[in-house]
Order: structure tokens, then C-alpha cells, then sequence
């Protein structure tokens, strides 16, 4: 056997490349709450020079969590995204994400712009429900995954790679396994470090020093050897599974033999696996006891995409797209067209508006002219940044590939969150020689934005204050795009509503003592919707100053059905709200179009149309419409020599709503938010909670099932159930010894669909049904019409 040595993790001290695509890594942290992000994210920054000191989450001094209400609550609210080097030149864009149901919007939009994500799963847990509902967002992102936690009593390493397997369908590449020291017979093992599978070393971390890592080889004679020769079989079998030219390498040159590949063939292979989506590499340690955070930063680089392998996003126009390493990807074979997405907008005290945007072609120079091909807007851009967590460094340009900031007065009433914006690499106000058809009407498809499903009255507390609280309204929402603004017609009054009620309370806690709003907030109630039941009456619109317009409004059940593709569908708002424009002779808009007015115009005021006629409400109960489309008929024409659109919004503005007042209030059904509830509880609270959520929440229950227990998944697929039979696991010592001596009773996981109205304060009533050991996660699952007893209730609280 040979000695062990020590190897000191120096912090990373190279600067990385910002020219050579191919050494950047645009990576996100997803999770279920506390699993641990935020924590490994602090060690992350440590270990690569970027911090001087490591952050806690329960002190409240981490660098990514920077929101007051995020340090008091240790939560992350905001995804904050940082950039940091690692290895020989290497640059890591990483975005931690929230794990809060809440919160679920700034996962979307994190995701959209991110190549590949570290999974964090807390080995005690395993897979969460926040966890599976993040993966399937990331759906097509090569992921790796982050067993946390493993110092925890009941830490579960095999256990949870099982869950992942069957509850994500996918299969694992074992990178390294945890190890554990055994002070004595009758007391708990300790986590110490990770079996390196495909280097065959056993990593130890000192608890003097974090930086110094103790290696040993692991020979034929060490006790490890056994375990690594079944650990390394199993890697190389299920690499083999994908990887001709692995299989080719361990027949002829390793004659056969596991144990005489070497560990970079291997590394090859799982990026080979991991970037086509064959596969998962896993990963353990313990974030917080600063153990195996390197090996995942190495994991990173190796098996996660740079830019010009990632899977690029989806454009309006089929425009050809080349990828290269030395040219990055080039659209439209057009090596001056830059193209970027704007994801995150945030207003910094300092600094004012910063729009965080990702660069996907060419670059953006500061000071150059910008076109926003989403909102038709063209400025100037100021200052270039890219943020190190909270500090700010000033870059001239920004490549393909990189994650930066906008910054200056042009930005803030420019760009908002989800735009593309269209610049050329070379000239300042080279917008011109763009291709107008193609190239400057390019859009990346928007985020879409899930329904709120909580609102609260806000007011000003004297009349002057109106326009002072609009302001920070809208500042709030240019922030945070899942949050939204309504005013009551009739009533005058303003509603902000949410994706829970956490979300509400920290929006109204960032209004009241973050912008300092001198307003009033009401009790969170229930964001209810009205849809139709039938289609109104085709309304007709012909004038002799050459108006022509048909337009009826259905419920999307009955467009859905006819749907052709005559027809083009515009998304209108997180209400599910569709304008569908009949092509007819309009198709040939491009090469013959008769009007001043261009048609994207047309549209966008038609657009606008809807979305005002669709927010006076329906007739039960005033509740925005939701569900419904406005379709257009195809004869349509409008005067060629207008030059404003402002005849077109008034028309179709009344026709919608004549057409609204048309269909019978009977014809109108309210819909309420329908929740996915997954409620975890101890054996003995089981029948009270149980009871409550039948009888009190009016709850439909889906399933009863154990912790861990993944035989009654309801995502149940047999190829996966046996891949995980087959996998080769080494025994989780310390979750058998933890269930033996505590005694502990298994977790029961309720999972039910229940009306969100009977959820409000949840957490407290589960806390008292179950002296605080409960736990619950919620998320929206759609809407429903109310029927029965619920709905002269709803009618008659309002
Ligand atoms: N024992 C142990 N605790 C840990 C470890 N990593 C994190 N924690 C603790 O777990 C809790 C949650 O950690 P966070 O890093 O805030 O988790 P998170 O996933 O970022 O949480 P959200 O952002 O709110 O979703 C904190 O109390 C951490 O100290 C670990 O390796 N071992």
C-alpha cells in the first residue's frame, strides 16, 4: 500500500479565458428547500479564491444571499448569479437558485439560460418534492448530481441514488462514494471523505485545515479495493451502454480489465453520457463540514457543457445556426449579429437597473447600439458588467456564451425580463445592416409565467401617495415578473398577487421596508378566476373608411379542438389566454404586404386589446378571464394609409368586449387554484392530518405511501425500477445503525389536490396537528371550476 500524501487545494488563482467558449461553464444550483445551495455555493466561492472566508447560511452572512429577508429567514429568494474560475483557466457562471415553491419562477427563467445544473440532494430526505418538480423543469439540461449532508445521522447515500433512478428515470455514473470512519463499535461512523472511483483514490479532508486534502491510493491491498473493483465494473458497464469507443478501449488495450482504464478515458466517457442526457454523474460529501465541494467543482468542468454544446434556445424563425469551438454559434451565417436574452432584472441601490442578460451569438459591446426585437424598443447600451456576487466588474464587451449585466439609464424602461435583444458585433450603430425580416425580428421564445394564485389589497395611506406606491409596485414587478398588478375598475382598487403566500409576505416586507412604500397591505385571499363556458357571437366590424374586422372570443377548450394550422397562436399572459390570428390571405404578409402599419404591430395592439377586455372580468364576480381566446377571422383588412394603431385597439377592444357582455351570466364559471400538496408526517400524526385534509381542505387524496419507498411511484417505469435492481450500491451504514438505535418510525408522504382557499396559514395548523413534525410542500396544479356548496361561499365572500 502506498503512503497517503497531501494535497493542498490551492485556491484557484489562474484568470480564465473570457475569449475561448469552450472553457466556460453557465451552471445552476437546484434543489428542495434547504438542501443545501446556498452552502454549497459559499464553499464553492472559497475554495475558488473568490471569497476569503466562507459564509453561513444560519449566521446570515452568505455572499449569494444578500436580500435582508433572505438573511433573516436563511432562505434564497432571488436566484443570485456569480462568476468565478476554476481549474486551468476555466469560468464558471453559476446561478443558485431558491428551492421554495414560491419561488418557482426565478428556477424558470434561471434555467433558460443555463447549459447544465448541479442537483443538490440532502441524504437524509433523498429526492424531495421541489426536487422532482426542478428536474422535470430542467427536462433536456445534463445535470449532475450532489448527495449533501452525508455527516447527517440517517444520511442514506445508496438509498437516495435509488430514489433518483426510479423517481427521475434516469441512470447513474457513480463518480465517488462516501466514507466513513468507525470511532467504535457502539458509536455512530463519521463522514470523512469520498471513494474517487476514476482516479481509485480515497480522499480524506482534514478538519485543521479546509484546503488540505489527505489522498491515498487505493492498491490491492488497501481495504477499499474490493469495493472500488465493483464500483468501477459498474461505472464502466453502464458507460459501455452508450460509448462504443469505451467498450473498443477496455476489450483491446485494457484486455478486459476494469480496474487498467485510465481515469481520463473514463472522464471522457461520462461527459460523453452526461452531455447527451444518457446519464447522471453523482457525486457525495457535506457542504457544510467543507467536504468533497472540489471533486464537484472538477465535476463541473469536466461533465457539464461549455456554450457551444449546450442545446441552444428555441428561436421564432428557422434561421441556420452553425456551432464551432473557435467561432461559438453563428445564426443566419451572419458572424456580426449578436443575440442575447435578457433573464433577471434587478434594481441595485447603488447602480440602479441592472438587466442580467446571456449572450448566445456574437458580441455585445458597451456603448453600442441595441434593438429589443421583443418590445421594438432600439437605445444605446451603457456600462458592461459581470458581477462576482455583489461586486461588480466593468468589462467593454461581452462574448458569446457569457452571463452580464446592462447597466445605465437606457436600460431600465428598455428591457425587461425574457427580451432578445439584437446588436452587430462590430459597428456602433450597425443595427442597419442587420437583415430587418430575419435577423432584427429574431426572438428566443418568452418565459412563460405560472399563474398567481394569492392576492392582497394594497392601498396608499393618504392620496397623494398613490403615484409614490405605483412606483414601487412596478419596481417590485420589474424585479420579480411572477408578481402581478391589477386595479379594479369599479372599485379603484389595487391588487398585487403572488405565487403563495410567501410570496406575498416578502414582497410586502421588500415594499414596505425596501422601497420604503407608505402603504397599507390587506389579508391575503384567493386569486380567482372566471372562464367561459361557450363561444360569444361572431361581432362584425365594417366601415367605409376601409375597417374590417371579425372577432369572437371561445373557451380554449372549444379553439383547442379546432385548432389547424391556418391559424396563429399568440401566448397573452400567465392566464392562459390565447389571440389567434386566422392566416387567410394575410399568409402572404412578407412579400406582399399592403398596409403602412406592419403586421407584428397590428397584433401586438390587438394583444393589447385582449388583455384589458380579458382583465375587466367576467360576469359572476368580476374575476379575470382565464382560459379563453379572442380569435380574429381571417377577411380582416384596415385602411392602407394608417399610420397608427391606436383605431385598431379601440375597434377590437369594444368588439371583445361586446362580445364578452353577449354570452349569459349563467354561461360564466368561476375557477379556483387547485394545489399539488405533499404533506410528510410521522405514523402516529398520519390519522389527524389525514382527517383534516379530507374534511377541512376539502383535499382529494392521490396517495399514501412511505419515505423512500419508491415501489408505488406514480411515474413508475419498469426499465428504471430495474435499472436500479441492478445497480451496483454499496450498504448505507449509517442510515441502518441510525434506524436501529433511534427506533425511528418511518415517514408517512401524503400526496393530495386541494383548493389553494383552504390551505391559507397551513403551516401553522400542520405544526400544531403535529407538535412541529410535519412538513409540507405546495405547488399550483391548475385551475378548476367551482361547483357545488363551494360556490355560493366564494361568491358571497367577495
Ligand atoms: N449537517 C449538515 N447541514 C448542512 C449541510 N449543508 C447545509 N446544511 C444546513 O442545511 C440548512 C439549509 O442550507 P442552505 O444552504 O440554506 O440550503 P438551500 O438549499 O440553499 O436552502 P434554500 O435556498 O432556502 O432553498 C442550513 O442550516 C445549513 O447549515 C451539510 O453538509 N451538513
Amino acid at each position: 500500500m502506498r503512503l497517503p500524501r497531501l494535497k493542498l487545494w490551492s485556491q484557484c488563482r489562474h484568470i480564465a479565458s473570457r475569449t475561448d467558449v469552450t472553457k466556460l461553464r453557465n451552471i445552476g444550483i437546484i434543489a428542495h428547500i434547504d438542501a443545501g445551495k446556498t452552502t454549497t455555493t459559499e464553499r464553492m466561492l472559497y475554495f475558488s479564491g473568490k471569497t476569503k472566508r466562507i459564509g453561513n447560511v444560519d449566521e446570515g452572512d452568505t455572499v449569494t444571499d444578500f436580500l435582508p429577508q433572505e438573511r433573516s429567514r436563511g432562505i434564497t429568494i432571488q436566484s443570485a448569479a456569480i462568476t468565478f474560475n476554476w481549474q486551468n483557466s476555466f469560468g464558471i457562471n453559476l446561478i443558485d437558485t431558491p428551492g421554495h415553491a414560491d419561488f418557482t419562477f426565478e428556477v424558470i427563467r434561471s434555467l433558460k439560460v443555463l447549459d447544465g445544473c448541479v442537483t443538490i440532494l440532502d441524504a437524509v430526505a433523498g429526492v424531495e418534492a421541489q426536487t422532482e418538480k426542478v428536474w422535470s423543469q430542467a427536462k433536456g439540461i445534463p445535470k449532475i448530481c450532489f448527495i449533501n449532508k452525508m455527516d447527517r445521522v440517517g444520511a442514506g447515500f445508496s438509498r437516495t441514488v435509488k430514489e433518483l433512478i426510479v423517481k427521475m428515470n434516469t441512470r447513474v455514473l457513480l463518480i465517488n462514494i462516501p466514507v466513513f470512519s468507525q470511532p467504535g463499535p457502539t458509536m455512530e461512523p463519521i463522514f470523512e471523505g469520498v471513494l474517487d472511483v476514476v482516479n481509485k483514490t480515497v480522499l480524506r479532508w482534514t478538519a485543521t485545515d479546509v484546503n488540505l486534502v489527505n489522498i491515498e491510493d487505493v492498491t490491492s491491498d488497501s481495504p477499499h479495493w474490493n469495493e472500488l473493483v465493483k464500483l468501477r465494473e459498474s461505472l464502466i458497464e453502464t458507460l459501455s451502454e452508450y460509448d462504443e469507443d469505451l467498450v473498443e478501449y477496455f476489450l483491446e488495450t485494457a484486455n478486459g480489465d476494469y480496474m487498467a482504464i485510465p481515469a481520463k478515458k473514463i472522464d471522457h466517457s461520462v461527459r460523453k453520457c452526461s452531455l447527451a442526457n444518457f446519464a447522471t454523474p453523482v457525486l457525495c460529501g457535506a457542504s457544510f463540514r467543507n467536504i468533497g465541494v472540489q471533486p464537484l467543482l472538477d465535476a463541473v468542468i469536466k461533465y457539464l457543457p461549455s456554450p457551444v454544446e449546450a442545446r441552444l434556445p428555441d428561436f421564432n424563425h428557422n434561421l441556420p445556426v452553425e456551432v464551432s469551438n473557435k467561432k461559438g454559434v453563428v445564426v443566419n451565417k451572419n458572424h456580426n449579429l449578436c443575440v442575447a436574452q435578457a433573464f433577471k432584472v434587478i434594481t441595485d441601490p447603488i447602480r440602479g437597473i441592472m438587466v442580467y442578460v446571456r449572450v448566445y451569438t456574437g458580441v455585445l459591446n458597451s456603448g453600442f447600439a441595441i434593438f429589443n426585437s421583443t418590445t421594438g424598443a432600439k437605445f444605446k447600451v451603457g456600462k458592461l458588467v459581470i458581477m462576482h456576487a455583489n461586486v461588480a466588474e466593468e468589462v467593454k464587451q461581452l462574448n458569446a456564451g457569457e452571463i452580464g449585466v446592462l447597466t445605465g439609464s437606457t436600460v431600465s424602461e428598455n428591457v425587461r425580463t425574457g427580451d432578445t435583444i439584437i446588436a452587430h458585433n462590430m459597428k456602433r450603430d450597425g443595427l442597419r445592416s442587420l437583415n430587418k425580416e430575419k435577423e432584427l425580428s429574431l426572438k428566443i421564445n418568452p418565459i412563460i409565467t405560472p399563474p398567481p394564485v394569492f392576492s392582497a389589497a394594497i392601498e396608499p395611506r393618504t392620496l397623494g401617495n398613490r403615484k409614490a406606491m405605483e412606483e414601487s409596485i412596478n419596481a417590485l414587478i420589474r424585479e420579480d415578473p411572477s408578481l402581478r398588478v391589477s386595479v379594479d375598475e369599479e372599485s379603484g382598487q389595487t391588487l398585487l398577487s403572488g405565487m403563495g403566500e410567501l410570496h406575498l409576505e416578502i414582497a410586502k416586507d421588500r415594499l414596505l421596508n425596501e422601497l420604503n412604500a407608505d402603504v397599507e397591505v390587506g389579508k391575503v385571499v384567493v386569486s380567482y378566476n372566471e372562464t367561459l363556458n361557450v363561444s360569444s357571437p361572431l361581432q362584425e366590424h365594417k366601415s367605409e373608411d376601409g375597417y374590417h374586422f371579425g372577432i369572437q372570443v371561445e373557451p380554449l377548450e372549444v379553439a383547442t379542438e379546432t385548432r389547424n394550422e391556418n391559424e396563429e397562436w399568440h401566448y397573452l399572459s400567465n392566464d392562459n389566454n390565447y389571440l389567434v390570428m386566422e392566416k387567410g390571405a394575410h399568409r402572404l404578409k412578407e412579400s406582399n404586404w399592403p398596409y403602412q402599419i406592419p403586421y407584428d404591430s397590428i397584433v401586438n395592439a390587438i394583444l393589447s386589446s385582449c388583455l384589458v377586455a380579458f382583465q375587466r372580468g367576467g360576469k359572476r364576480a368580476r374575476f379575470p378571464l382565464h382560459s379563453c381566446v379572442v380569435r380574429v377571422k381571417s377577411d380582416w383588412s384596415i385602411p392602407p394609409d394608417l399610420n397608427s394603431v391606436t383605431p385598431i385597439l379601440k375597434i377590437s377592444k369594444s368588439m371583445i368586449l361586446e362580445g364578452l357582455d353577449k354570452i349569459a351570466d349563467r354561461d360564466y364559471s368561476i375557477l379556483e387554484p387547485i394545489m399539488n400538496i405533499t404533506v410528510t408526517v410521522k405514523q402516529q400524526d398520519m390519522g389527524q392530518v389525514l382527517q383534516d385534509l379530507t374534511g377541512a381542505c376539502k383535499a382529494n387524496i392521490l396517495s399514501i405511501e412511505d419515505e423512500h419507498d419508491v415501489s408505488s411511484e406514480e411515474n413508475f417505469d419498469l426499465t428504471f425500477q430495474k435499472i436500479a435492481e441492478e445497480q451496483y450500491l454499496p450498504s448505507d451504514n449509517t442510515m441502518d445503525k441510525a434506524n436501529i438505535s433511534s427506533g425511528s418510525s418511518i415517514n408517512k408522504i401524503i400526496k393530495a389536490l386541494v383548493p389553494v382557499g383552504e390551505m391559507v396559514s397551513y403551516t401553522s395548523k400542520l405544526r400544531s396537528l403535529t407538535q412541529g413534525r410535519g412538513s409540507y410542500h405546495m405547488e399550483y396544479s391548475g385551475m378548476e371550476k367551482v361547483t357545488g356548496d363551494r360556490l355560493p361561499m366564494i361568491l358571497e365572500n367577495y
